[in-house]
């Protein structure tokens, strides 16, 4: 069986055409591919914090979660972005069910090592028998990335983290719909968009400045999941018509991340 592991985030979600949700559920009936969904929604819990006056900052595109933090992270994911994504796929004739790495142990976490970020975890273990018995029903998963330790506490997960520990579990290809075509980089200032990125290559970008914010987490866990029998990671344009038909068709589109 050949998983593909869907992450969006939230720079994308709301400008997503409905034809992306159809190309999933195609994908899905044509059968080569099961499609796994992960998904972010960074700038909706940014606007709702906001809104209700919670101070929210960002390390390396990392938030740092306090508890009060921790409650909106995942009432926005769980809850809003979780079951829109959900009622989407039904729109466009697929049948999904929405889970959060809460439920049934699906993302077993422990804390970040780095205290300063709160309630931020990393996956331990993912629960792949849950996934796979979904995927058997013909159901599309829909997973937001919320992890709880083995104490039953609950952890703010980064989405391309979480998205990067279920590939790795699956062994399945992993593809990164954002809102940029790719990896750029500034030459002679003309903004490239690179078509393959090499180990090396992502590590000189962070150090220069060429990735950050978003695009650190997307990256670091690209090569995580590379070095951990994941085939293939693929960062590609959301928003362009048939972009995810296209990289599992063969074709070559938005930046591969090679080791
Ligand atoms: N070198 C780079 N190439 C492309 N995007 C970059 C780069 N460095 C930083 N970024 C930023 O990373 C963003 C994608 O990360 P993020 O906003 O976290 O997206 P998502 O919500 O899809 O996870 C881009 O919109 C862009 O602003
Ligand atoms: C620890 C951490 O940063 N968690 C993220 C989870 C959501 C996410 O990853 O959203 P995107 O995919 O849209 O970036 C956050 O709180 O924003």
């Amino acid at each position: 069986m050949k998983y593909l592991i869907i992450k969006f985030g939230g720079s994308v979600l709301e400008e997503l055409p409905f034809s992306f949700y159809q190309d999933i559920v195609d994908i899905q009936r044509r059968g080569e591919w099961k499609p796994v969904i992960v998904h972010g929604g960074g700038p909706l819990i940014s606007e709702l914090l906001t809104q209700l006056n919670i101070e929210t900052t960002f390390v390396n595109g990392m938030r740092k979660t306090t508890s009060d933090v921790l409650d909106v992270v995942e009432m926005v994911l769980s809850g809003k972005v979780n079951k829109q994504v959900v009622r989407t796929l039904k729109q466009a004739g697929g049948q999904a069910i929405g889970m959060s790495g809460v439920d049934g142990d699906l993302l077993q976490a422990s804390p970040l090592q780095d205290s300063a970020l709160g309630y931020v975890g990393q996956v331990e273990e993912v629960n792949i028998y849950l996934i796979k018995q979904v995927v058997e029903q013909d159901l599309i998963p829909v997973i937001s990335p919320i992890g709880l330790d083995e104490q039953g506490e609950r952890y703010n997960i980064n989405g391309d983290v979480a998205a990067a520990a279920v590939a790795k579990a699956l062994g399945g290809k992993l593809c990164f719909v954002s809102n940029i075509p790719g990896i750029y980089k500034e030459v002679e200032g003309v903004k490239q968009i690179l078509t393959q990125v090499t180990k090396p290559e992502v590590e000189e970008m962070i150090v220069s400045g060429d990735i950050k914010e978003g695009m650190i987490p997307k990256v670091k866990a690209a090569l995580e999941a590379l070095m951990f029998a994941v085939p293939e990671v693929v960062i590609l344009n959301g928003k362009e018509k048939g972009s995810l038909v296209s990289f599992t068709s063969g074709n070559e589109i938005g930046t591969k991340v090679v080791l």
